[in-house]
């Protein structure tokens, strides 16, 4: 698709491109549109209001789907929120602006440099669809630019949490705290997952698989560690485990708690759906390379319940609930007759558009009685045979050495542990 980019600036144009070269677009430049500007200060202050006007402006105009991006600081003065715009006319050169804006900056006292840079993205249609996109770090304004990457006003915004300007950070720092690339790569993830449908064909039992989900979506190249990688769980003991398992990579970790969505309905028919689903949505979401886990007991004597339904099993609220529920379930049941397996599915979602499932399984029997305080779930009700204990009264490493999600975690650092791949099965032209 042929889209126009409403910037006159080189650098931001070359550094869109490299960010959205998966999704193969053809992005070119509008030049100076301050011409074509309706009126540059009617839409107000609002830059989620303003943006998507002025790109569908832009978009009618040029008959071309067209992305535009504008920022502003915002901070608290006397208790009411202030924009800051950052527009000072679209045919300003960059030092230009830097000027007017370091002229403005003179007079703030020191509580209002403490500031949000929010970058708002509006990708238009001519027919007058939008999509808008928004970043945001928290930071605080400069007097003087410091550094000499990034874009914009990058060298006057300085990151607290990072203790350095956008400007003086490596690309992969920048990627993490820059809100215009917040707002690019939101909307990355939003149309390379676009083309991801858990409907995909399942890899075989018992294996772990390539999924090309993403036919169209042109071939990223690969890019070397160190990842951000978002751990999409709402379980604490599922979070804690696959922490550990993953330190080995290196990476750095974010959680669900870092965001405010919210996960869908787990309505999938197998684990694998269910953790796709789960990958899919999170990347999604936040653009991130994304790991979700769909995991589950399987009761032989109960056909295979609760399965997939593991977490609402009898519509019971708690683990305990769920524990006693199950036991229940199982009265009267012999000993040799209690046999179950925990089957875990971890699925990769890269915001590229493809998937990696890894697959553990873990036979044992459900005991009459709980034993063991560690772990969580049906842990103190599961004993693995094979190391005469339940999950419950193992150490985390033991757990990790006998458990589902230990064996399917093992498969996933083996496939990442040389770095970012795109796996061969995906990579053919
Ligand atoms: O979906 P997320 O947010 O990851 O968290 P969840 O707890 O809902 O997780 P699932 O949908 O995968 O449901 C899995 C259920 O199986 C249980 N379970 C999974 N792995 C377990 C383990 O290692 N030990 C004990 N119980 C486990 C767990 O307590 C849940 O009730
Ligand atoms: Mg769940």
């Amino acid at each position: 698709m042929r889209v126009l980019v409403a910037t006159h600036k080189e650098p931001k144009l070359a550094k869109l491109r490299e960010l959205l070269a998966p999704l193969g677009w053809q992005l070119e430049p509008i030049g100076n549109y301050a011409g074509l500007l309706p009126n540059p200060d009617a839409p107000g202050e609002d830059l989620t209001e303003r943006v998507p006007v002025v790109a569908t402006h832009l978009a009618k105009l040029s008959g071309l789907p067209t992305l535009l991006d504008e920022s502003c600081f915002e901070y608290t003065r006397a208790g009411q929120r202030v924009f800051f715009s950052l527009q000072f006319g679209p045919g300003d050169s960059e030092e230009e602006r830097r000027a007017k804006l370091l002229q403005k900056l003179r007079g703030l006292p020191p509580q209002e440099r403490m500031t949000r840079f929010m970058t708002v993205l509006t990708l238009a249609y001519p027919q007058g669809k939008t999509e808008t996109y928004v970043g945001e770090t928290q930071g605080v304004l400069l007097h003087k630019p410091k550094g000499e990457g990034g874009v914009g006003y990058d060298t006057l915004f300085f990151v607290l949490e990072a203790g350095k300007t956008l400007a003086e950070m490596s690309p992969a720092e920048r990627e993490r705290f820059s809100p215009w690339e917040r707002a690019v790569r939101r909307l990355l993830g939003h149309h390379i997952i676009d083309h991801l449908h858990p409907t995909v064909e399942l890899p075989p039992q018992g294996s772990s698989a390539t999924l090309e989900l993403a036919p169209g979506a042109a071939r990223p190249s690969s890019r070397p560690s160190p990842m951000r990688l978002l751990v999409a769980t709402n379980n604490p003991g599922k979070y804690r485990e696959l922490r550990e398992g993953l330190a080995p990579l290196g990476w750095e970790l974010a959680s669900l708690l870092d965001y405010t969505f919210k996960m869908p309905p787990e309505e999938g028919a197998t684990f694998e759906d269910n953790a796709m689903l789960k990958a899919a949505f999170a990347c999604r979401q936040t653009g991130l390379l994304t790991l979700a886990d769909d995991s589950g007991l399987e009761v032989d004597a109960l056909e295979g319940e609760p399965g997939v339904y593991s977490a609402r099993f009898g519509g019971r609220k708690s683990d305990l609930e769920r524990n006693i529920y199950l036991l229940e379930r199982l009265k009267g049941v012999p000993a040799d007759k209690r046999t179950a397996r925990f089957v875990a599915v971890l699925a990769v979602a890269h915001p590229q558009g493809f998937m990696q499932l890894f697959r553990g399984v873990t036979e044992g029997l459900i005991l009459e009685a709980p034993r063991g305080e560690n772990g969580f779930g049906y842990d103190p009700l599961f004993f693995v045979p094979e190391a005469g204990k339940t999950f419950a009264e193992m150490s985390m490493e033991e757990k990790a050495r006998h458990s589902h999600r230990g064996k399917a975690l093992a498969e996933l650092i083996e496939a990442y542990k040389d770095g970012f791949r795109i796996p061969e099965a995906s990579s053919s032209e």
